[in-house]
């Protein structure tokens, strides 16, 4: 685990999941930033050992804790892709240590979102519901086109996901959606359509369609589609490997050292807006 004088020291929540192993992956192999420490739910077996042990492998003198404030006090930055309850609790922590917290979970409530961006008057907060470069570049050409285009186009954005994903419409769908909100200059809480069942009667003008496909193991494929009479526009992205996400959280987590307290997400590291 390479470490240099300006090497970013990096805490992984939940180094054990899917995102968190690719975490591990892609820190490791950067010359930029060293993991200082893994943090996983109190109670998980991994809790209490040495990370290159818990993966099978040689002893790594990184540890492997529940108690989060123990090796976040020692951190730059925080990659968190968890859960909402876990990502609550680090913003806690992280608004106390000032490190940079790095918010790739999605399924989060307005409340949620409420509490992140409270946390923020504390630290540097960057959260985005897709941290790959091609979802944030198709949010602005979503943005462009649904303003180019007025109602006669329906717009409908479709998602498929591996069968373990436990929230919908993802994170990813819900940016592509107010992508085309804001393009529109409508409000997506006011004209979306999350649900459609039975005899649902015919489309609502205006209204933006999310349906969510759940099978094998989908990494993350996103289509929006303008449909009008005689024609239809699809954009697509299509992510085939985790790497994308881990890349773009390390970016961010670089990003954020010396920014200060403050809310931004991925258009902000990118420079997109
Ligand atoms: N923004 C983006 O670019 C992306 C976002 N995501 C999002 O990231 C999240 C995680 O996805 P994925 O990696 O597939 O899910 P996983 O379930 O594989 O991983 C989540 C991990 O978080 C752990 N965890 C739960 N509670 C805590 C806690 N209190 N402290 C530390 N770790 C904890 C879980 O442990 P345990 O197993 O013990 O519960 C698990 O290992 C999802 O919300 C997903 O939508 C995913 C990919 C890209
Ligand atoms: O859970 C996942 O896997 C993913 N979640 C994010 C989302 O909800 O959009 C990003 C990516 O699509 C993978």
């Amino acid at each position: 685990m390479t470490q240099t004088t300006d090497s970013t020291g990096i805490v992984i929540m939940g180094g054990s999941g899917r995102m968190g192993r690719m975490l591990i992956d892609v820190i490791t192999a950067s010359d930029s930033a060293h993991i200082i420490g893994v943090t996983e739910a109190p109670g998980h077996p991994w809790a209490g050992r040495d990370l290159g042990e818990a993966l099978g492998g040689a002893a790594s003198g990184v540890p492997v804790t529940d108690q989060a404030l123990d090796v976040v006090a020692k951190a730059q930055a925080v990659i968190d892709f968890t859960t909402p309850t876990a990502t609550l609790a680090m913003s806690k922590v992280t608004a106390q240590t000032g490190a940079v917290h790095v918010v790739g979970t999605t399924g989060m409530t307005a409340d949620d979102i409420a509490a992140l961006d409270r946390a923020a008057q504390e630290t540097t907060i960057v959260r985005a519901g897709n941290m790959s470069l091609g979802v944030n570049l198709l949010t602005q050409i979503v943005r462009q086109v649904a303003a180019a285009l007025d109602d006669d186009y329906d717009i409908e954005v479709v998602e498929t996901h591996h069968r373990h994903k436990v929230d919908a419409p993802s994170g990813t769908a819900l940016m592509l959606g107010e992508a085309a909100a804001a393009g529109r200059g409508v409000d997506l809480d006011t004209v979306a359509d999350r649900a459609r069942d039975g005899i649902t009667g015919a489309r609502t003008r205006g209204s933006i369609g999310f349906h969510a496909l759940r099978g094998g193991d989908v990494v993350g494929d996103h289509d929006v589609i303008f449909a009008a009479d005689g024609e239809r526009i699809t954009l697509r992205h299509q992510a085939s490997d985790r790497s994308v996400f881990a890349r773009g959280a390390l970016k961010a987590a670089l990003w954020g050292q010396g920014k200060g307290p403050g809310a931004f997400d991925m258009l902000d590291v990118l420079g997109l807006r």
